[in-house]
């Protein structure tokens, strides 16, 4: 069974007082396999957070499906939605989504605290996380006072303390600079190699390079998509750019 299925997503916005209304995704189907490393690219506007809030049970789709192994997004009722989040997704955004009375460490903690962890677990999964992200030393620390790249580390220690099925990232490298942009995408792939799946929307091709297959959408749905298979990261990259210009070219091939 696949991890995440998404069957003929439709999301339909009304703009305010219901005069008008906005056809965001039209139809949207595609799976993702357990263990996959899975991009999302698609012009500005294209519905790409849109699909990631439907997929994350932040909003709900006007007709369609989500299913997480096997169970439909739909029956899980409204007050069991904020806990089933935290037991099976994790979360990295653009700008962090840090609180900044909190310490890095109590950021990190806070899922857990929020599922009732003892501490001392808390404690024992922290520690090799904090390790590998580079974060031992900034775990007394506010966000205020450590950088960008640090706080998106952060963000991704929160991310996964919980042992997610499923990591969705929205635009993780969006407020970076080139080396930290770098560093993270690093760790994204050392949790790909963990066997972490992730779902991550991005802009950038070179962050998309890093995945294993990309989803292009276009129109409210999947207008194609790219297996990485054998290539190299820079392979991939080629491909992607040359398959966006076909995007943006109205989709017809005039190579
Ligand atoms: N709450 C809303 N009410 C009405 N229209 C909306 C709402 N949210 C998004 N939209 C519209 O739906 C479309 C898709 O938005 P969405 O944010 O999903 O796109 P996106 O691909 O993530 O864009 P970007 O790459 O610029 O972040 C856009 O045209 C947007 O204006």
């Amino acid at each position: 069974m696949e991890l995440l299925e998404v069957k003929n997503l439709k999301k339909v916005y009304n703009t305010r007082f219901g005069a008008q209304q906005y056809t965001a995704l039209s139809s949207v189907s595609f799976a993702i396999e357990r263990g996959e490393y899975v991009a999302i690219m698609g012009a500005s506007g294209s519905g790409k957070t849109t699909l990631l809030n439907i997929i994350a049970s932040l909003d709900k789709p006007t007709s369609g499906d989500v299913l997480l192994e096997g169970k439909n997004l739909r029956q899980i009722k409204d007050r069991e939605l904020s806990a089933f989040r935290r037991k099976n997704l994790g979360f990295v955004f653009q700008d962090f989504n840090l609180l900044d009375t909190f310490s890095i460490k109590d950021n990190i903690l806070l899922p857990l605290v929020l599922s009732n962890v003892p501490y001392k677990e808390m404690e024992k999964r922290l520690e090799p996380i904090a390790k590998s992200l580079g974060l031992s030393q900034l775990l007394p620390k506010y966000p205020y006072e450590v950088s960008g790249g640090e706080k998106q580390r952060a963000a991704v220690a929160r991310a996964v303390i919980t042992q997610p099925k499923l990591v969705l990232a929205d635009e993780p490298t969006g407020a970076l600079d080139s080396k930290s942009s770098q560093r993270l995408l690093d760790i994204f792939e050392q949790l790909h190699d963990g066997g972490q799946t992730i779902l991550m929307v991005t802009h950038s091709s070179m962050a998309a390079s890093h995945a294993s297959r990309v989803l292009f959408i276009k129109d409210g749905e999947v207008f194609s998509q790219l297996y990485r298979g054998e290539e190299s990261n820079r392979e991939f990259f080629d491909k992607i750019v040359a398959n966006l210009s076909v995007l943006s070219d109205g989709g017809v091939d005039i190579g």
